[in-house]
């Protein structure tokens, strides 16, 4: 006899670390179900406002409060604009997130640009970049035209969360005048050569397309000032992005622009274990040849009304416990072994 509960090692009456909440890709509008562009999938706009209700509802309730929500992006969906229902369906998301009176972080996708300008976000109870630690948080500069939305976070000593803008090169958000639009649509023809560039029709590269984007300079060099300091503190990172970087954990068609150069400066830092993104509906997971979990969240937008897609990820020194509802699997995610030298 051990003197443990029955039938349970220790390892499994191990509490974690931390817990928080992840969701993606909600797109939450007052409209009829309908189709992706392709028609190959329902969107269920309204349903995913009562599945983000449940999903609340089952975070508060977890025996352990969630020190945060991670909020993938695409919070409400494009078609609020033409509706003009934009402040209004945010609104509505919002309140849902304030009933649980925990933090929300919240990253940008493609469909915040459809209803808002990025000068607009910046002011918006979207721009969560308070919630960072303040001294190296560039969307403070939110007047600064060229400036991205990225920060970083310690939810618990030698753990860090670091948000990145995968829209930082992109047509959409940035303001035509700025220097940033104007390389994003350089980059965007000289490998789209299609009429509209929201279309991957015949492309080698099918994820240079209007509705993606990438990252700039600017912010690889500030992600990498910041895991270099993560890395001399032996500490264990998770970055978050809307766009996927890691082929093999999405469609193609979702990936960031400049996937290889942002993939390859995480898989330099010993600190990161784990990318989360969301915007392929369909979810995915892999993980990279220098052993970072790769997880793309499935999409609240096509889960049905009777399904769920939100998860817990449950935080220990060694792994993550993926605790996922509905369409997302469970999913125990050792951290990469890590030699922290010359740092
Ligand atoms: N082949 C396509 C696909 C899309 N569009 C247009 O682009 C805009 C964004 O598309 P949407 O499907 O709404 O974007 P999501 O972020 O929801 O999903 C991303 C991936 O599609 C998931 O697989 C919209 O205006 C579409 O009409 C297009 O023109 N051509």
């Amino acid at each position: 006899m051990s003197g443990l509960p029955e039938e349970k090692s220790l390892d499994e009456c191990q509490e974690p670390l931390f817990t928080f909440g992840v969701i993606a890709d909600i797109q939450y509008a007052d409209k009829d179900d309908g189709y992706n562009y392709v028609k190959t999938r329902i969107r269920y706009y309204r349903s995913s406002l009562s599945l983000l209700q449940d999903a609340a509802q089952d975070w508060a309730s977890e025996p352990a409060q969630p020190a945060f929500i991670l909020q993938l992006g695409d919070i409400i969906d494009g078609f609020n604009a033409p509706l003009k229902t934009s402040e209004t369906s945010l609104a509505k998301v919002l309140a849902e997130f304030e009933k649980l009176k925990i933090p929300v972080h919240h990253i940008w996708g493609n469909h915040e640009f459809y209803n808002f300008s990025r000068k607009n976000l910046m002011e918006s109870q979207l721009n969560s970049a308070h919630l960072g630690e303040a001294e190296v948080t560039p969307a403070e500069g939110a007047s600064d035209p060229e400036s991205f939305y990225a920060y970083h976070f310690s939810p618990f000593p030698k753990f860090r969360l670091l948000l990145i803008d995968s829209y930082d090169l992109s047509v959409i958000g940035r303001d035509p005048t700025s220097h940033k639009y104007g390389k994003s649509l350089k980059v965007l023809k000289q490998k789209n050569k299609n009429a509209d560039l929201n279309s991957p029709a015949g492309l080698e590269d099918p994820r240079f397309v209007s509705f993606n984007g990438g990252v700039s300079n600017d912010q690889l060099n500030w992600i990498n000032s910041v895991l270099q300091t993560a890395d001399k503190n032996e500490e264990t990172v998770m970055v978050a992005g809307h766009l996927p970087i890691y082929p093999p954990s999405t469609d193609p068609i979702c990936l960031t622009w400049n996937f290889l150069e942002v993939l390859a400066l995480l898989q330099s830092h010993p600190s990161v274990v784990a990318y989360f993104s969301g915007h392929d509906h369909d979810g995915g997971y892999s993980q990279d040849t220098c052993g970072i979990h790769h997880i793309t969240f499935n999409g609240l937008i096509e889960t049905p009304p009777s399904s769920q897609a939100f998860a817990t990820m449950e935080i220990y020194e060694d792994r993550m416990e993926l605790q996922g509802r509905g369409l997302i699997p469970n999913r125990t995610l050792i951290y990469r072994t890590r030699q922290y030298t010359n740092m």
